[in-house]
């Protein structure tokens, strides 16, 4: 075993070691999700990951559309990973305990993986299609194409961000690098 006393957002953590590469971690909860998306970001490099979050974290990684959980998160693991909450975990198993439950969730990443250029163009849609999430999308998209090019993609403008499909946001981002 080697210790590393290193800020795990700034480390290359892929470079540490090489495949099969897994990452099995009990994350800070402040930085527990931007260390995910940057795990997202090169889905290809891992086995697997297993993450504890807080619970609520957890629920939304593996939220289904139509759901207040579902989100950009949920969108962005779903569609690199497979994903499942493995093991909720309550306060009392922690000293001190948190104010909050905790879950396990194991993602494993898919075998066909998108391009960098095609995973940014999925941030940027799901930031601003989540960013308000209540509007319906042809205004919530107005910056990035809005109802040219949801109609591009066969969705109708008058969507809104939680009601489409993993498989319908890959074809959003599709048409936005096409
Ligand atoms: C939820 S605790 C888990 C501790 C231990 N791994 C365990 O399971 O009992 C998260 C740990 O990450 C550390 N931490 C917080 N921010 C960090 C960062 N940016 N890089 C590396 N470690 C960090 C915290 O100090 C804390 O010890």
């Amino acid at each position: 075993m080697r210790l590393i006393e290193a800020d795990a957002t700034r480390l290359d953590l892929a470079g540490l070691t090489g495949t099969p590469r897994q990452v099995v971690a009990n994350l800070p909860y402040n930085v527990g999700t931007p260390l995910l998306v940057g795990w997202l970001r090169q889905a290809a490099l891992w086995e697997r990951l297993t993450l504890m979050f807080q619970l609520e974290v957890a629920e939304r990684i593996c939220a289904a559309p139509d759901t207040d959980a579902y989100g950009r998160l949920a969108v962005l693991a779903q569609w690199v990973c497979t994903t499942d909450i493995v093991l909720r975990v309550p306060p009392g198993a922690f000293v001190p305990p948190p104010k909050v439950w905790s879950a396990v969730v194991r993602l494993t990443p898919r075998e066909k993986q998108p391009d960098p250029v095609l995973f940014g163009a999925m941030e940027r849609l799901t930031a601003a299609a989540f960013g308000q999430r209540r509007k319906m999308l042809r205004g919530a998209l107005a910056g990035l194409g809005g109802e040219a090019l949801l109609e591009r993609a066969g969705i109708d403008p008058r969507r809104r961000a939680e009601t489409l499909s993993v498989a319908e946001f890959e074809r959003l981002a599709g048409c936005l690098v096409s």
